[in-house]
C-alpha cells in the first residue's frame, strides 16, 4: 500500500493512476510529448493561427517565432478553406478573423475539441464589436476607492435618423464637444473613423449607427493597457489635446480624429508633465484587468484609458480592443511565450487536480 495525494492506494491502483496520468499529459500535448510539469525545449506546443496577413506580419515576427521555437512552441497557419478538424492537432488556436462563417466554424470546433484552448471564444469577442456593450463591463464594475476611480465617459447610442441627434443629445444632457464613434467595430478602417463635434447642428451630419461620447480632457496622453492572460503592460501614446472653453465658443463643425494613438512613436520617452504622464496606479490596473478578464471572458485584449486632466486618480476607459497590436508592446515576445506555456501547465494542473479529487 502507498499514499497518493493523501489517499491510500494499492500497487495495482497506483499503476492504473500513473497510466491515466500519462494519457492525460499525452492528450494535452497531442502526443508530441510534454513530460510531467513543463514543456521541454525540444518538445512541441502546437499553436494553430487564423489571422489576417497584416496581423500575421505584425505579430508573428521572426524574433517572436524564434524565441517561441526555442521553448518548443510551433505556429501552424490554419487553412480557412479546409475543415478545421482535419487540421492540427492543435493545443491552442489563436484567431482574429471577422467573417460570420468563421465565428460559426470556431464555435463548432470549440465544442468538438474541448481539449484545445481557443483564444478567445467568439461570443466573448463579439461583445467588443459594439462600442456600447464593450464598455458595459466597466460601467457595471463601479470601480472606486481602489487607488483611484475608473468610469466611462457619458455616452448615447444613435441608431437612426441623424436629424434627431441634436434633440437626443440635449435630452440626455451631454456636454459638447462630443466624440462620434461608429457603433460597430468590424476591423474596417471605417469603424475607426471618429469625429469630434463642437456644435449641436453639425451633429445632424453624422451617419448612424454611432456612439456619441463626451470628450474628456486628458492632457493629450492615452494609456494602452495590454492584457495577455495574467500579465499587464502599460504604454503611453499621444492622443488628442485638451480643448479650452474658448474653443467651444469659437469652433464649430466636425473634425476627423487623426489616429495619433496608433503611431509607432510611443510617448514613453517624451518630456511630459509628470501629473499627466504618470501611469495609472498598479493596484487599480490589476483590479480592472482581473474584473474585465472575468466579465468579458477574454484573455487577449487591451484597454485605452485616459486620466481626467487636473486630477490624479480619475480615469476613463474609452476603448477595449480584442487581440490588439501586440507587436508594438515592449517585450511581447517573452510575455506571449510565457503565456502560451502557462496554458499547458494550467491544463496539466487542472487534470491532476481532477484526478486527485476522484
Ligand atoms: O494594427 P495595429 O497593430 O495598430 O492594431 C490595431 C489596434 O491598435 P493598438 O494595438 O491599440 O495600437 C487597434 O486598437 P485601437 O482601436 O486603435 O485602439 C485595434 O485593436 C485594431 O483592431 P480592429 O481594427 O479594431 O479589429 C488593431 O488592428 P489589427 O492589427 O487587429 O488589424
Ligand atoms: N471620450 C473621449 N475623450 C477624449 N478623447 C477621446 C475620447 N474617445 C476617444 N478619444 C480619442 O480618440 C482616439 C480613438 O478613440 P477610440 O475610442 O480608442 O477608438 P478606436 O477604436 O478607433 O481606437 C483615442 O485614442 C483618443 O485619442
Ligand atoms: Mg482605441
Ligand atoms: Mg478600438
Amino acid at each position: 500500500m502507498k499514499k497518493l495525494n493523501g489517499k491510500v492506494v494499492d500497487e495495482e491502483e497506483l499503476e492504473e493512476l500513473e497510466e491515466e496520468k500519462e494519457k492525460v499529459v499525452e492528450t494535452y500535448s497531442n502526443g508530441v510529448g510534454v513530460s510531467f510539469g513543463f514543456p521541454q525545449p525540444d518538445q512541441n506546443l502546437v499553436v494553430g493561427y487564423a489571422l489576417t496577413v497584416k496581423k500575421e506580419t505584425s505579430f508573428l515576427k521572426p524574433n517572436f517565432r524564434g524565441l517561441a521555437r526555442t521553448k518548443g512552441i510551433k505556429f501552424v497557419c490554419i487553412d480557412v478553406n479546409r475543415p478545421l478538424s482535419d487540421q492540427g492537432p492543435f493545443d491552442v488556436v489563436l484567431h482574429k478573423l471577422l467573417a460570420k462563417e468563421w465565428c460559426e466554424i470556431i464555435e463548432d470546433y470549440r465544442h468538438k475539441h474541448p481539449e484545445v484552448t481557443v483564444l478567445d471564444p467568439p461570443d466573448a469577442i463579439q461583445h467588443l464589436r459594439n462600442r456600447k456593450s464593450m464598455l458595459q463591463g466597466v460601467v457595471d464594475l463601479n470601480l472606486s476607492d481602489c487607488h483611484g476611480k475608473v468610469g466611462v465617459p457619458r455616452q448615447i447610442v444613435v441608431t437612426k435618423d441623424p436629424s434627431s441627434i441634436p434633440y437626443e443629445v440635449t435630452k440626455a444632457g451631454l456636454k459638447l464637444p462630443l466624440v462620434a464613434k461608429p457603433l460597430l467595430v468590424d476591423g474596417t478602417a471605417k469603424s475607426h473613423k471618429l469625429f469630434v463635434a463642437y456644435d449641436q447642428l453639425s451633429l445632424a451630419e453624422l451617419e448612424p449607427p454611432l456612439v456619441l461620447q463626451e470628450f474628456v480632457n486628458h492632457g493629450g496622453i492615452v494609456f494602452k493597457v495590454y492584457i495577455v492572460g495574467e500579465s499587464i503592460t502599460v504604454v503611453k501614446r499621444f492622443s488628442l489635446p485638451n480643448h479650452g472653453k474658448r474653443d467651444l465658443s469659437k469652433v464649430a463643425g466636425m473634425y476627423p480624429v487623426p489616429r495619433v494613438s496608433s503611431y509607432l512613436s510611443s510617448a514613453e520617452d517624451a518630456d511630459l508633465d509628470p501629473s499627466i504622464a504618470e501611469h495609472p496606479p498598479r493596484p487599480l490596473l490589476e483590479k480592472l484587468a482581473t474584473e474585465l478578464r472575468r466579465r468579458l471572458g477574454l484573455r487577449l485584449f487591451n484597454i485605452d484609458m485616459i486620466r481626467e486632466h487636473g486630477t490624479r486618480d480619475v480615469f476613463y476607459v474609452i476603448d477595449i480592443n480584442y487581440f490588439p497590436g501586440y507587436g508594438k508592446m515592449p517585450d511581447y515576445e517573452r510575455v506571449f511565450t510565457e503565456f502560451l506555456l502557462s496554458l499547458v501547465q494550467s491544463k496539466y494542473k487542472e487534470s491532476t487536480f481532477l484526478k486527485s479529487s476522484f
